[in-house]
Parts: C-alpha cells; sequence; structure tokens
C-alpha cells in the first residue's frame, strides 16, 4: 500500500519504519528541510530517531503536502497532539476521499478537551469509519530497535481496523483490532499524566510501593473517566491500558516520565521543558483531563494534584498526598 506519516518525529519515524518493514511504499512529510532532506536523501532522521543508521529503502520524505498524500490510501498522523488540529487544516481537501486516517497521538486537546479522534475528525472533516487509533506499550526507541513489541488499533469500522493492523504487521510488531477508538484514546493520553507523577515520585526518590500506588490509584481514575465518556472497560485491562502504563511508567525511555523525574529532583516545569527529549504529552494534557473529568462529573485527583505541580510547583509529597481524601473508603 502507498501509505503517508504526517510528522517525522520519534515515533512517527520509527512507525514508518514498521510500515516499511510490513512492505508498504512510505512517504513521510515533514515541516522541517534538515528533516526531509536526511530522510529522502540519506534514509536518516539525524534530528528525531538518530538511533536507527539506515531507514529502509521503501521509506522516503517530502515537505509538499499535497504531493505527500496524493496517491495515500492510508495517512498516519504523528504530530504533537496540541498542534494537530492547526496542522491538519492544511491538509483538508488534499487527502483522497477513500483513505483510512489514523492517529498515533496520545493527548487530550488543551481548551476544548476533545480527544484526537474528535480533533482529526473535526479538523478533515472524516467520518468514524475512516478513522483509526492506534495506542498501546509502543516506546520508539524500542520498536526502532526492532523489539518485539503489540499495540492495538481501534476504528468503528472493524474491516478498516484489520486493514490497518495488516499494513503495520511485521515480524517483530503484531496489532490486535478493537472498535474501541474511545477507551485507546482515553488510555494513551491519560496515561502520560500517570507517568509524569510515578517518574516525579522516582525522581524524588521514593520506591516500588509508592510507584505502583500510583499507577493503580492512576489505572482507576482513567478506567472511570474513560467509561464516562463512553470508553468499553475492558479496553484498560489491555495493551493500550495496563500494558502502556507499565511500558511508559517504568522506562527512562519515555519523555513523560523523564520530564516527571526531572520535576521530583528539583528542576522547574521549564527547566524540564527545556531538557526534554521530545513532546512530553502529559503536561498540557493533565489541565484537559480535569476539565474532562468537570465536564464529565468524575474525580480526577491524580490529574488535579499533577496540575497542582505543574502550575503552581508544590512538591512531590504534597502531590501524593493529594491523591486521597481524609476519610476511610473502600477502594
Ligand atoms: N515516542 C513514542 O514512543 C510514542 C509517541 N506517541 C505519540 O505520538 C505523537 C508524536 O510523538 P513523537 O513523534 O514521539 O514526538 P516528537 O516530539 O518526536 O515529534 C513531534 C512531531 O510533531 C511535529 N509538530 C509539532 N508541532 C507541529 C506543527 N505545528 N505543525 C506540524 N507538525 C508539528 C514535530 O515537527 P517538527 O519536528 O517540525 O517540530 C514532530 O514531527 C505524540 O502524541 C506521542 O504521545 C505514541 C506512542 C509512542
Ligand atoms: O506512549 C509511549 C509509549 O507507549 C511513549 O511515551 P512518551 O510519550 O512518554 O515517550
Amino acid at each position: 500500500m502507498n501509505i503517508t506519516v504526517l510528522g517525522a518525529g520519534a515515533w512517527g519515524t520509527a512507525f514508518g519504519q514498521v510500515l516499511a518493514d510490513a512492505g508498504n511504499n512510505v512517504t513521510m512529510w515533514a515541516r522541517e528541510p534538515e528533516i526531509v532532506e536526511g530522510i529522502r536523501d540519506h534514509h536518516h532522521n539525524g534530528v528525531r530517531l538518530p538511533s536507527v543508521e539506515k531507514l529502509p529503502d521503501n521509506m522516503t520524505a517530502t515537505g509538499d503536502r499535497a504531493e505527500s498524500v496524493k496517491d495515500a490510501e492510508i495517512v498516519v498522523v504523528a504530530i504533537a497532539a496540541q498542534f494537530a488540529r492547526v496542522a491538519l487544516a492544511d491538509f483538508k481537501g488534499l487527502i483522497p476521499s477513500d483513505a483510512i486516517v489514523v492517529s498515533l497521538m496520545k493527548g487530550i486537546e488543551r481548551g476544548t478537551s476533545k480527544r484526537m479522534d474528535e480533533v482529526v475528525r473535526e479538523a478533515l472533516d472524516l467520518p468514524a469509519d475512516r478513522f483509526a487509533a492506534i495506542s498501546g506499550p509502543n516506546l520508539s526507541k524500542e520498536i526502532a530497535d526492532r523489539q518485539p513489541a503489540a499495540t492495538v488499533v481501534g476504528c468503528a469500522n472493524i474491516d478498516n481496523a484489520r486493514k490497518v493492523a495488516a499494513a503495520c504487521t511485521t515480524d517483530y510488531f503484531k496489532a490486535f483490532v478493537t472498535t474501541d477508538v474511545i477507551g485507546l484514546e482515553m488510555c494513551g493520553s491519560l496515561k502520560n499524566v500517570v507517568a509524569l507523577a510515578v517518574g516525579m515520585a522516582r525522581g524524588a526518590g521514593y520506591g516500588e510501593n509508592t510507584a505502583a500506588m500510583i499507577e493503580t490509584r492512576g489505572l482507576a481514575e482513567l478506567t472511570a473517566l474513560g467509561q464516562a465518556a463512553g470508553a468499553d472497560p475492558k479496553t484498560f485491562a489491555g495493551l493500550a491500558g495496563v500494558g502502556d502504563l507499565i511500558a511508559t511508567c517504568g522506562s527512562p525511555l519515555s519523555r513523560n516520565y523523564t520530564f516527571g523525574s526531572n520535576l521530583g529532583k528539583g528542576l522547574s516545569v521549564e527547566e524540564a521543558t527545556r531538557v526534554s527529549n521530545g513532546v512530553a504529552e502529559g503536561v498540557p494534557t493533565t489541565d484537559a483531563v480535569v476539565a474532562l473529568g468537570d465536564e464529565l462529573g468524575v474525580p480526577t485527583p491524580l490529574a488535579f494534584a499533577m496540575s497542582r505541580v505543574l502550575s503552581e510547583g508544590i512538591s512531590c509529597q504534597q502531590m501524593l498526598a493529594e491523591l486521597f481524601g481524609s476519610e476511610i473508603t473502600e477502594e
């Protein structure tokens, strides 16, 4: 198939390699000429994925929007979530009318509290059966190294989910399918907020009990919010839920974990942003989660405490104290 990936960041590029390894013709679109030239002329993305010395031969790049998508059967969006709406507006009318659009993004839009399925579909005026989300424990560097991994493809039309899953299946990358798009979106976005908190606790020197407490209470929070938004609770126990929490909350390869860890070590939000190796989606998503919780009537103590860390600079100890009320409750 002809597949175009919009955004040649770390995950966009690593996923482009998966698609190329699966036998597709892959075109990366990037806005930076240095990245376009690197991939097109040298099969290397030295800016965002320097660990891969040579990207596959059936992977090229362009900075021209119309050219990038003109023959695409699948268009994959891998742009920092807060900029997806504005970046996609320039592709409206350019994407073939039968192409499936796939989002790799894990974030909630600040200001609107919308998930990426909502943002992408609104920006491109796309029907539900042509939108798919991909989410799972997928740390880009490990997948770029071709380490075995799995993910979940969600689409309202299960045949289209299967089509996308087939297009990204290799001997090291396995894709499952679901129709629970909302569940995938909620898992992927909210686990980043949990990873910030776990990272912060680790950075502050706390051990396994504290990390397990945050992960488990975080899972309960994101499951409750997801269910209220219309997700299937089963999704939260799968790869995109528990699976991604384990990967993201346990690895310094995660930008969200590392961002939190730097806060726990005493860096300010500005300093942690400066040293972040790519976008830490949990940072802008935290306030959006609190707003979504208010909208849906679901308590979000973890996101609320993290939001106070990010805006008021409360300490790790204070953040953790805010996770629980003073009364004795059932778990
Ligand atoms: N890295 C990972 O392991 C995984 C990441 N994800 C998700 O995938 C998404 C992308 O992540 P990743 O590739 O790692 O992030 P990076 O920080 O490596 O890259 C972000 C990408 O967004 C692009 N971008 C930012 N602003 C704009 C804009 N205004 N217009 C167009 N493009 C823009 C950047 O372009 P430029 O280079 O020009 O700035 C870059 O291509 C995120 O939502 C992330 O949560 C999901 C699973 C795994
Ligand atoms: O989503 C991810 C792994 O599944 C990547 O996490 P980070 O965005 O925190 O690096």
